[in-house]
């Protein structure tokens, strides 16, 4: 069989029992099912990531740890593996070396400007209000407390103050007085990643909902799959579930923006396009050029699920059609405390929740440490209706529980 890609890399290193060789950058959840389904189609996996023993780590061919940017490490790790592919895996990347990486023939998925333009939120916010003129929350940006506080003029209060550069929710707070915006912008400087000092100082949206619209870029077109909906807790999801009830006029307008953004960046593969919908308003929010995490749901939800998709556009296989299972959950199991010596209890329980028309399924992610509020696994689980399997869902999440040892 012969790929696309073959021959338009300078790598070709891979050895034919293989049909590709990707390298992950960044190895958490979300890359450890991307190997999952690379290794389920033959393809040779090579995982990085800060520290070793991280998910995708265990299921793959190879491993480096450094960190994603360190771009010296970066150019090292990519010039000893060759891969065909280098597939983002977080935002926190060293982008500047990615972007030269690319320009020397290298594979980036689903390219270097992708990369570039989401690993910081002014990047991309102003791509897709400025340039792609989508519907944004009014926003501005600040570098200190009273550009901060000049922003509120132009956004008003309640305001919700990001760091640029940071995810699941980190160093993010809304401020609904002038004293909250000055301590949201010292928090946000304190917990944000990179050394840039800069916030957004976004509008604060009374959405009735919020969606991810997973939105794949492939070789025969774009194709969407089911809203997803879900719930955030301190930035972050909770729940997420498959299909979120949308309006036809509300959806349309979700795919349309998805679409121009997507094809606007470039490249090949699965994009999460975040979305608040408010009225008849679909408004863009942000976008992870990769698998998201409120699409875990997908894992039980649809087939191909969302990791199979971004590796089949990837490769430039066919991805359609995506096929519906039925209403479906995801609810995810946190950790409340930093530790090393800990173990999971309950997923007997758990497990037993599963019946014939409502399967409950479980993926814990082997994270060697818990912190407060980390991610340390998530339960799946589909019903008759959304609302069911995200009762469904929790109850298994809060079935599994973390025993801590004395440390
Ligand atoms: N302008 C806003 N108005 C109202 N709520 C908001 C706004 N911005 C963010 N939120 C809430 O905070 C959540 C996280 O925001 P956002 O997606 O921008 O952060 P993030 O750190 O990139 O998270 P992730 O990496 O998990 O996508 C949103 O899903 C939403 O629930
Ligand atoms: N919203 C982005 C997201 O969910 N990313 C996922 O979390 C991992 C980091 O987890 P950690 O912080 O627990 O190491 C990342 O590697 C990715 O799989
Ligand atoms: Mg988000």
């Amino acid at each position: 069989m012969t790929l696309p890609y073959r021959g338009m890399t300078r790598c070709g290193s891979t050895h034919p029992m293989f049909l590709a060789k990707l390298m992950l950058l960044g190895s958490g959840e979300l890359g450890r099912e991307f190997a999952i389904a690379a290794k389920r189609l033959g393809c040779m996996v090579v995982a990085c990531d800060r520290y070793p023993g991280a998910p995708a780590m265990q299921v793959a061919d190879a491993s480096e740890v450094f960190s994603m940017l360190d771009g010296a490490a970066l150019r090292a790790a990519v010039e000893k593996h060759r891969p065909d592919f280098l597939v983002p895996e977080i935002e926190a990347i060293d982008t500047a070396a990615l972007a030269q990486l690319e320009g020397e023939g290298w594979h980036v998925v689903p390219s270097a400007k992708a990369a570039q333009l989401t690993m910081n939120r002014d990047g991309i916010r102003r791509f897709a209000a400025e340039e792609l003129g989508l519907t944004t929350s009014r926003y501005r940006f600040a570098e200190s407390e009273d550009e901060a506080l000049a922003a509120v003029d132009h956004v008003g209060l309640p305001c919700v103050i990001k760091p640029v550069m940071s995810s699941s929710g980190k160093g993010q707070s809304t401020a609904t007085t002038t004293n909250e915006v000055r301590s949201a912008f010292r928090n946000a400087i304190e917990k944000m990643r990179g050394d840039r000092p800069r916030v957004i100082v976004e509008e604060y949206i009374r959405f009735d909902s919020e969606i991810t619209l997973l939105t794949v870029a492939a070789a025969d077109g774009v194709h969407f799959c089911p809203p997803i909906g879900h719930r955030q807790e301190a930035g972050d999801y909770r729940e997420s579930w498959q299909p979120a009830a949308l309006s036809p006029g509300v959806l349309e307008a979700a795919q349309r923006q998805a679409a121009t953004i997507v094809s606007a960046l470039g490249g090949r593969g699965l994009f999460g396009v975040e979305f608040f919908v408010a009225g008849d308003r679909a408004i863009f929010s942000e976008l992870s050029p990769r698998p998201h995490d409120t699409g875990m749901v997908t894992l039980i939800s649809q087939s191909p699920n969302e990791f199979e998709l971004h590796l089949r556009a990837i490769l430039g296989l066919p991805v359609a059609p995506i096929l519906a299972a039925g209403p479906s959950a995801s609810a995810v199991i946190l950790a409340d405390r930093a530790s090393t010596r800990f173990r999971f209890e309950g997923v007997t329980d758990a497990l037993a929740l599963s019946q014939e028309a409502t399967p409950v399924d479980l993926r814990l992610f082997g994270k060697p440490e818990t912190l407060p509020g980390r991610r340390m696994g998530v339960a799946l689980a589909r019903a008759a209706s959304t609302e069911d399997a995200v009762a469904l869902a929790k109850r298994a999440a809060a079935a599994v529980r973390i025993d801590y040892e004395e440390e």
